[in-house]
């Protein structure tokens, strides 16, 4: 149990239960291959099943850490930091969005939109789940729908959620990690047979980096 004191710093968004922070390379998305800091806040009941951080669900796990003290450490490394998780926006992301951008950093997102948009953004990856849907504020502000292909009815649930997104969102397919042999050449074919979408793959995995 946290103290009360600690309690409120975390409901203002003041204090955040950080798991790890770390330097690597964008694997996903639309910005694939560049450089950026990673600070993954724990905390998560969206539970889907293929989670590949499934240890950072549990926020009582991570300890609750000072805003000031993670815009410290990021500022030190590239000019782009992506938030994620865990959800990140379980949590109030505005004081933690505000400092960085203060530090002129560009601030990105990883999110399942389960929970309203807070904080501000420079680039807002959607990855919606069918277990906790997104909320409006999210599909309104997406600069990118990034669905996970886990079965062939994942491809129905990928057009469901292009219908809901705003219409600038550049739309992406990415395999489940565990069934990407299997998925793979199914999205490949998708994606010339349905070309508004593009392929996304978690390419940090293939290059055995964070
Ligand atoms: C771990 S999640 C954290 C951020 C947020 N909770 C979300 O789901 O977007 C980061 C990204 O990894 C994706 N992801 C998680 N497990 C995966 C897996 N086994 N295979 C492919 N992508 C996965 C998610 O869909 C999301 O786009
Ligand atoms: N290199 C790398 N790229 C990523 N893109 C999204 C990630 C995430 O876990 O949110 C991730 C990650 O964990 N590592
Ligand atoms: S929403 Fe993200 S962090 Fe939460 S269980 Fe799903 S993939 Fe994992
Ligand atoms: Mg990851």
């Amino acid at each position: 149990m946290l103290s009360k004191e600690i309690q409120l710093e975390v409901n203002k968004g003041a204090m955040l239960p950080l798991m790890e922070e770390f330097y690597t390379i964008q694997g996903e998305g639309f910005h694939t291959g560049t450089a950026a800091y990673f600070i993954r806040i724990g905390g998560c009941d969206v539970g889907c099943h293929w989670c590949d951080v499934k240890e950072s669900w549990n926020a009582e796990l991570h300890p609750p850490t000072g805003v000031d003290l993670i815009v410290k450490n990021a500022s030190a490394y590239a000019d782009t930091v992506v938030i994620t998780g865990g959800e990140p926006l379980t949590w109030d992301m505005t004081l933690l969005t505000q400092q960085l951008k203060d530090k002129n950093l560009k601030v990105h997102i990883e999110t399942s939109g389960a929970y309203p948009l807070t904080g501000t953004w420079d680039w807002i990856c959607l990855s919606p789940k069918k277990n906790k849907l997104p909320t409006q504020t999210v599909y309104d502000n997406a600069h990118e729908l990034k669905v996970i292909i886990y079965n062939k009815h994942d491809f129905i649930f990928a057009e469901e959620q292009a219908e809901l997104v705003n219409d600038n969102a550049i739309l992406f397919l990415q395999p489940e990690w565990s069934k990407k042999e299997e998925m793979t050449p199914l999205i490949v074919e998708y994606v010339m047979n349905n070309p508004k979408w593009r392929v996304s793959l978690q390419t940090h995995k293939y290059l055995n980096i964070p």
